[in-house]
């Protein structure tokens, strides 16, 4: 048996409790400053009030300033945190992770540099640790919502480091039977792919929106529609991976997270809302507290980017639609998709 600390009580670090407790460890969860409601309610019954599922019995819950405590003879660390957080889990808790202990980071998005640079988060924690701190981090990519990771619904996600056998140590802590992992060294690859996906779940979702406003009826689907945007988004996704730096056969993590988050993310309320014709304003109100990682990351992105093409490094023809996503929440675009914008010839066989 292991011991097991979750720092955040977000729902994807509880979900993860689950593989984590079954497999016999000892499981500690530990919430943020803003997790306390949720830290109170598990201690009363299991009872996740945001994940909405009961945990397991026995797991052990602290409030934040109990994390010293939480932290001892722990052989593993899983950091919950969302991109809302980033700052305070790069200046509270890493400088008070032990260094002998490796860390597993749920957390998914990158940062854009001035010079349109986008470097992905385990890189920015690696970045930001105390000078002199060499901390073991590991990151998790892939299609895997939390509640049905919860639910036992069979998953398959990749966790990412640079140590090979670090990785096998920490999969060998949380496979189980449902819970399925790939392995990698291309920390970039992995996460820039899961990231950038947040962003196009939002434009494929546009179209759920577009066919409930135009058949006048909230369910409503056209698969036509969502799948050209599915397409052009994977298409833009492996251009981006690509310059970045990434290996392709990521796009796997990608585009498997892209199909998740359509049909079971958040991401996908927006993006209806939004389809539907609600301004950006009143579709963020409408989703107030609603954890909504594709608007960073689609800002983000977008403004790389553009800064990319403006040093004649990438054309922004080639991302119609993460262009038009940026301009509907940062320019307050109405939804018009570019389909025309999508098409394209390939006559490099022609005799
Ligand atoms: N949910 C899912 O299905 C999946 C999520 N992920 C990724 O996991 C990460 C976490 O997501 P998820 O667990 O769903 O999100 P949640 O919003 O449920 O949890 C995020 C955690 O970060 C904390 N947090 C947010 N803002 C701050 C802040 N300003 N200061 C301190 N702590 C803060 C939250 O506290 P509080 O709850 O009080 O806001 C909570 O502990 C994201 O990057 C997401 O993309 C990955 C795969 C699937
Ligand atoms: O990342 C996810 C599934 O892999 C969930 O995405 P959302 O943040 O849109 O819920």
């Amino acid at each position: 048996m292991s011991v097991i600390t979750f720092v955040c009580a977000g729902q994807m670090n509880s979900a993860i409790t689950f593989p984590a407790f079954e497999n016999g460890h000892e499981v500690r969860l530990v919430g943020s400053p803003l997790d306390r409601d949720i830290i109170d309610g598990l201690k009363k019954d299991n009872f996740h009030i945001t994940l909405k599922r009961t945990l397991h019995d026995g797991i052990k819950y602290y409030q934040i300033e109990e994390l010293e405590e939480a932290l001892k003879g722990a052989d593993l660390v899983l950091g919950g945190v969302s991109s809302f957080g980033l700052d305070w889990f790069c200046d509270e808790i890493l400088p008070v992770l032990p260094e002998d202990v490796p860390v597993l980071t749920v957390t998914k998005g990158m940062v854009d540099l001035e010079d349109g640079t986008l470097v992905p988060y385990p890189h920015i924690f690696a970045q930001r640790q105390p000078e002199g701190k060499h901390l073991n981090l590991n990151a998790i990519g892939g299609p895997c919502t939390s509640y049905e990771l919860a639910d036992h619904d069979d998953s398959h996600v990749a966790f990412c480091g640079k140590d090979i056998e670090t990785l096998k140590y920490i999969k060998s802590l949380l496979e189980t039977d449902y819970y399925h992992i790939s392995l990698s060294t291309d920390v970039v690859g992995v996460e820039c792919a899961v990231a950038m996906k947040n962003a196009y779940a939002l434009g494929v979702s546009l179209a759920v929106g577009l066919a409930e406003k135009r058949d006048g009826k909230i369910g409503s689907q056209h698969y036509n529609s969502q799948a050209a945007l599915f397409g052009q988004s994977v298409k833009e996704m492996t251009k981006l991976l690509e310059l970045i730096g990434g290996k392709p056969e990521n796009i796997i993590h990608g585009a498997g997270d892209l199909y998740v988050t359509i049909f079971g993310g958040r991401t996908r309320k927006i993006g209806t809302l939004l389809g539907r014709g609600l301004s950006f304003e009143e579709a963020m109100a409408e989703l107030q507290g609603v954890t909504l990682e594709s608007i960073v990351i689609s800002t983000r992105t977008a403004r790389a980017v553009r800064k990319l093409a403006e040093r004649g490094i990438v054309s922004l023809e080639d991302f119609p639609l993460l262009m038009h996503v940026d301009a509907i929440i940062n320019q307050g675009a109405e939804v018009n998709i570019p389909w025309k914008d999508f098409t394209w010839n390939d006559f490099s066989l022609a005799e």
